[in-house]
């Protein structure tokens, strides 16, 4: 079938039609680098995914030939769905994903020939290399630590070496305009006092784990990917070779390391890349991205052609007129200034509200909730820009009986139960996999004892073979240990067996792991009340491997881990369907919309969130003062109607009742799009934090609070300095840094919530996070399939997501009866489980 002639194309006329001016200028223009300067609410998702389509359908590039870098792993399906959606044809994207996915497809793909092995030095990662996750990485170090400091070590230690090791990864040294990777030995020779000394040798040990696990953690993919391009030339130049076109979304958060992959994967010659972003929305500093990196494009990338997305189509122009006045605080070179504006109605003006203390202001955002009704809820978000700020909140909404959810809760996949069956299977992927032996090799508890794991243990840290090679050694010998051992390296056996046999289709080797292991039944000993909930959260992920399995044909178990392990907070959907309110710190916020917003604790040294300034210098106390602003400036912008901008003068945070000023945030808005309101109490009577109670305070006059809390509006003209408070006070101290997961650390949110499915901006229904459940079909009559078994081979079929096809081979028996389906839609074969799967034969 050739795809151009099946496929729509995306020509000029379709650009003009369906994009603005500037948006079609960028989608149209392919030749030589470009950066699209887009303005929040702009549009830029529209813009490059009719671009992608633009280039594979008019100009006709090969889709796999271009490499296409999202955010998240939900934002690369959410392109790639909308790209086939507009050329109505499903061409394949290979390298559409997030920097993670991208890198280890190039490590799979490269480690797996020996050529590149060699030309590594021979002792490098064996292509089927587990990806360790925090828990597996905080395990190691651990051990490293009790190693050298004995049992009672400080567990702030743990944090601040797994921070560090992250940092090292994350951040590239440049020498005479080299870019050195800060590998062990070059963070020692770089160390100079003795904590960094320790810290590389901490880090030497750490790494040294990894690789004798053949493991790698998830910076390593990035690392570990330009470490291999930097060491073997010749693989870089075919790549450049292979990509023709390149283009970036969210620019601004690029870390060193991606940008030296990108410097190593975009053609010298043509520069054939278009890069997507916002400076004013980088907000991940904290965690390694390089807000410069953006800001040099065009000199890095000389000539560039700039391109300036300035229609906000999100937002009413009273909030973008406000987000836009706080913005125009920082600091931005004259390149990058964008005048972003809103053609929609003025709206309501920006709601700014101050309280006594954080009860009554999330008792009156639970009002307020209230009053805008059970129809406004699933559009309504409150954020907040520390975690612990949502317990407050979250009673106010209960006393109301709004219903809400937080939103970043424990992902699915890193709940116990689930982590427990994906680490049987990792020991299945990885004979190498200490860490997915050690944790189930006990779960369910089989009585192993502890002198035979560290037995075992012991052996593979001298090197004498893999924890698999070692268990079964021990198992088939006579000590005491032995035949509780045995017990469970047959059970692996026999595992292996089935998958090796290639009968055992995924879903049905997890489910007999669950089943063979007697692991439900240890959760309702382990917890009769949760168990339930536990039970259905590991039917859901059979379900969601059985998907796994109909949308990857032929995928191995090992294609199925490397999706899971790169998941990441972001890719978690809001659930708007059951009329909750979403609850979120900001940092998740990023890319969403709601009708309204409710941002909590716009106090200063709360947001901005003040931490650590005794050891930053002042250049890096203003970096930090810049991103909190670009932060206040991406919640602003994620309302499309109303925006509620709070302030509490005094405050419950950190084990302490204290007072606060208001934000200096609240204070650069714009006057004339502000509707201020002082001091609101929603309580007649107010009990104070030991239980007494006093009337309400007379907060009559605006401003009379004690806390100097009456904004100057319009009068500050300070420019770029933040106002007369001193951001760097020593009193600040850095007790304010604990909200944050460590450099490099992908989650903000802690608390257990229920899993969100689906947001209004993008409400395409994702695999992983919530399966849909299916409607089993009838079981097949036989043990084998037979000609008069309906699921013959050529049979019509009709399944709920691809539509209609022809069987093409009918196979397998009893639950692993299965049939290879060419849908009508598709160029290829779908292998479907009839044991799950909603398959009707249609002729
Ligand atoms: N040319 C256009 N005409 C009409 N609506 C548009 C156009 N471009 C974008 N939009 C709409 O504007 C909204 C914002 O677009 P999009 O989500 O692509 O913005 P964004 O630039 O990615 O936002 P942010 O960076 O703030 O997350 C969407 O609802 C989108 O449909």
């Amino acid at each position: 079938m050739d795809d151009f002639v099946e496929c729509n194309v995306v020509d000029d006329s379709v650009l003009d039609k369906e994009l603005n001016p500037e948006q079609a200028a960028a989608a149209k223009k392919i030749n030589g680098p470009m950066l699209i300067l887009a303005g929040a609410g702009s549009g830029k998702t529209r813009c490059i995914t009719y671009k992608i389509a633009h280039l594979v359908s008019y100009h006709k590039i090969d889709s796999n030939r271009v490499l296409a870098v999202t955010f998240t792993n939900k934002a690369a399906r959410e392109m790639k769905d909308r790209i086939q959606k507009l050329l109505n044809c499903r061409k394949p994207f290979t390298w559409m994903g997030t920097f993670h996915s991208v890198c280890l497809k190039l490590l799979k793909l490269c480690l797996a020939k020996e050529s590149v092995i060699k030309a590594l030095g021979g002792k490098w990662f064996d292509a089927n290399f587990s990806i360790y996750d925090d828990d597996d990485q905080k395990r190691i170090l651990k051990e490293i630590l009790k190693d050298d400091l004995g049992d009672d070590y400080d567990v702030n230690e743990l944090k601040k070496v797994h921070s560090a090791i992250s940092r090292f990864k994350n951040t590239v040294l440049y020498k005479n305009d080299k870019a050195v990777l800060q590998t062990p030995d070059v963070a020692a020779l770089n160390a100079e006092f003795a904590d960094e000394e320790r810290k590389a040798r901490y880090y030497a040990a750490y790494q040294k784990k990894l690789a004798e696990s053949n493991a790698m953690d998830f910076d390593d993919l990035l690392f570990n990917t330009v470490r291999m391009l930097q060491m073997v030339p010749n693989l870089a130049e075919q790549l450049r070779e292979r990509f023709q076109y390149v283009v970036v979304d969210e620019y601004q958060d690029t870390n060193d390391v991606q940008y030296e992959l990108l410097k190593l994967l975009i053609n010298r010659d043509t520069k054939n890349v278009t890069v997507v972003g916002d400076d004013d929305q980088s907000i991940y500093g904290w965690r390694g991205a390089n807000i410069k990196i953006i800001r040099n494009f065009h000199r890095d990338f000389a000539p560039v052609t700039i391109v300036k997305l300035e229609r906000n189509y999100r937002s009413t122009a009273n909030i973008v007129k406000g987000a836009g006045s706080v913005i125009a605080h920082n600091v931005r070179p004259a390149e990058m200034q964008k005048n972003v504006f809103s053609k929609e109605e003025a709206g309501e003006l920006i709601h700014v509200r101050y309280f006594e203390d954080d009860r009554a202001e999330a008792s009156n955002i639970a009002k307020t909730v209230a009053q805008a009704g059970p129809d406004f809820y699933a559009k309504t978000a409150i954020f907040y820009r520390t975690n612990a700020q949502s317990r407050v909140l979250e009673k106010a909404l209960n006393d109301l009986r709004i219903p809400s959810v937080i939103f970043g809760g424990t992902r699915f996949w890193d709940r116990k139960e689930i982590k427990d069956v994906l680490a049987y299977l990792r020991v299945l992927a990885n004979e190498k996999d200490d860490a997915a032996y050690l944790r189930v090799i006990n779960t369910p508890p089989r009585a192993i004892g502890k002198t035979t794991v560290e037995g075992v243990l012991a052996k593979v840290k001298a090197g004498e073979g893999s924890f698999w090679d070692n268990l079964l050694a021990e198992a088939n010998g006579t000590g005491r240990g032995a035949p509780k051992l045995k017990v469970f390296t047959d059970l692996v056996t026999n595992w292996k067996n089935m998958m090796t046999s290639g009968e055992y289709p995924l879903p049905i080797l997890a489910e007999h792991i669950i089943n063979d292991t007697g692991y439900k039944d240890f959760l309702r000993k382990e917890d009769e009340v949760t168990a339930d909930e536990r039970i259905a959260n590991l039917d859901e992920m059979i379900n969601a491997i059985r998907e796994f399995d109909e949308e990857h044909p032929g995928a191995t178990l090992d294609a199925f881990l490397q999706d899971i392990s790169l998941l990441t907070d972001g890719d978690k959907k809001v659930d708007t369907s059951k009329g909750l309110v979403t609850l979120m710190t900001i940092h998740m916020a990023k890319g969403l919309e709601f009708n309204t917003v409710h941002l909590a604790g716009c106090d200063d040294e709360i947001f901005p969130l003040v931490r650590g300034t005794s050891m930053l210098s002042m250049a890096e106390i203003n970096e930090q003062m810049e991103e909190e602003r670009r932060l206040f400036y991406v919640g602003c912008t994620r309302a499309e109607k109303k925006l509620y901008l709070y302030h509490a003068e005094r405050r419950f945070f950190q084990g302490n009742i204290r007072p606060f000023a208001p934000s200096r945030f609240l204070k650069e808005l714009d006057p004339s799009v502000v509707d201020f309101t002082p001091c609101l109490n929603t309580r007649p009577s107010v009990p104070d934090f030991v239980g007494n109670t006093r009337s309400k305070p007379s907060y009559g006059s605006y401003g009379s609070s004690n806390y100097g809390s009456r904004p100057s509006y319009g009068n500050s003209g300070s420019g770029n300095s933040y106002g007369n408070r001193s951001f760097g006070g020593a009193s600040h101290g850095s007790s304010f840094g604990g909200s944050r997961s460590g450099f490099g650390g992908s989650s903000f949110g802690s608390r257990p919530a229920p899993v969100p499915a689906s947001i209004k901006k993008n409400d395409k229904h994702i695999v992983y996070r919530n399966p849909v459940k299916v409607v089993k079909a009838p079981a097949p009559s036989g043990p084998t399939i037979e000609y008069d078994n309906p699921y013959h081979e050529g049979a019509r079929v009709r399944h709920s997501r691809y539509g209609t096809g022809v069987i093409m081979k009918a196979y397998g028996s009893g639950d692993n009866a299965r049939v290879d389906v060419r849908f009508d839609r598709e160029n290829m074969n779908r292998t479907i489980i009839l044991k799950y799967a909603a398959l009707e034969v249609i002729g």
